[in-house]
């Protein structure tokens, strides 16, 4: 089957029932992904940005065969994702975060052994194509170890391996670096970025702004089951660019009156707080004005501000004002 496409999905739907209460159960339905559309290249590394519940590993999940769509269609590299399940499945690897899904007790290479065996990978090929992947994701050395003695950087690179081991021409990572360290975290993305130059196409899941701005060529922000924006890195930041991004440091608690206030100015179009060590740290995104500096100031004037910085937007401004509603529509 020839397509340019490896991930295709048009009016991607899936809800979920589920019984609320106890003692008179009643029964609800979720409406976790409503109708989402996909176009993903051969080869590209995609990320799917959202918010938690915002829908993304029921999309994965449909993705890979895992869960039957509600309504709509997806399409892996030509094949039907319900119909044709069976080469979807022989084509796609499967990566998500944590702890799931490896064998404590047994070594790396046995785990690797084991799953080889389950994909049914051709015996000889078995140790050779193991050895090539623990090269790949720097576990060589380490293999005859038990994953019970593994940090969470290495069990990661496990679970790459693993979800490599069939030679997938499309990879799903979900969250692949959640409660993986920065150096840890660095080589993942190091792991992630050859394989994409190595022609596989990866779709990545992830809270991390940063890596989703090195790694990906595209993104998709995706809320309350709908997606919200798609477009480069650099096309979602120019979303904000127009903005000044404001930071105070904060000496005091900042409450929600402060944030109210803020967002009650004119020109000022969102304010969020994040505390950093001993401070609060707020973020004001506001139109461009020679007035900013003053009334952000007056609004949090009953604490005790300090260092205040005006920055280039990040992808997590695009990222924050793309879920608040505050821009809309694709890049
Ligand atoms: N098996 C299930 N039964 C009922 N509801 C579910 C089920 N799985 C997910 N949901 C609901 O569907 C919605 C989307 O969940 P999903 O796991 O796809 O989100 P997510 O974007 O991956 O979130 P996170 O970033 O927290 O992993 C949420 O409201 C969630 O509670």
């Amino acid at each position: 089957m020839t397509t340019d496409l490896a991930i295709e999905a048009e009016n991607l739907a899936r809800s979920y029932r589920t019984r609320t209460g106890w003692l008179r159960p009643q029964r609800k339905t979720i409406e976790a992904v409503r109708g989402v559309h996909l176009a993903v290249g051969r080869g590209e590394l995609f990320g799917l940005l959202g918010p938690n519940g915002a829908g993304k590993t029921t999309t994965i999940k449909m993705l890979n065969t895992l869960l039957l769509p509600t309504s709509g269609t997806a399409r892996i590299l030509g094949y039907d994702v319900a119909r044709d399940a069976l080469e979807v499945r022989r084509r796609i690897g499967y990566v998500f975060g944590g702890d799931r899904g490896l064998y404590e007790r047994l070594s790396a290479l046995d785990n690797l052994r084991y799953f080889a065996e389950l994909y049914g990978v051709e015996p000889r090929e078995q140790l050779p194509r193991i050895q090539e992947l623990l090269e790949t994701v720097g576990l060589s050395g380490r293999e005859k170890e038990r994953v019970e003695g593994y940090s969470r950087g290495m069990r990661q690179k496990l679970h790459i391996a693993r979800g490599l081991l069939h030679r997938p021409q499309v990879l799903f990572l979900d969250e692949p670096s959640i409660g993986v360290d920065p150096a840890a975290a660095r080589e993942l993305r190091r792991v992630v970025a050859d394989l994409v130059a190595g022609g596989t196409t990866v779709l990545l899941t992830t809270h991390y702004m940063a890596e989703a701005d090195e790694l990906c060529d595209r993104i998709a922000v995706i809320a309350s089951g709908t997606l919200r924006a798609e477009g480069t890195p650099a096309e979602l930041k120019d979303r904000v660019r127009k903005l000044d991004v404001l930071e105070v440091e904060v000496h005091d608690a900042v409450g929600p009156e402060h944030l109210q206030r803020l967002r009650d100015t004119a020109g000022i179009e969102q304010a969020t707080v994040e505390t950093s060590g001993t401070v609060d740290v707020v973020t004001v995104h506001a139109r461009p004005s020679h007035g900013t500096h003053a009334a952000v100031l007056a609004a949090l004037a009953d604490l005790r501000t300090g260092k205040v910085t005006t920055r280039e937007p990040t992808l997590e401004d695009a990222y924050l004002s793309i879920i608040n509603g505050t821009t809309t529509g694709s890049a």
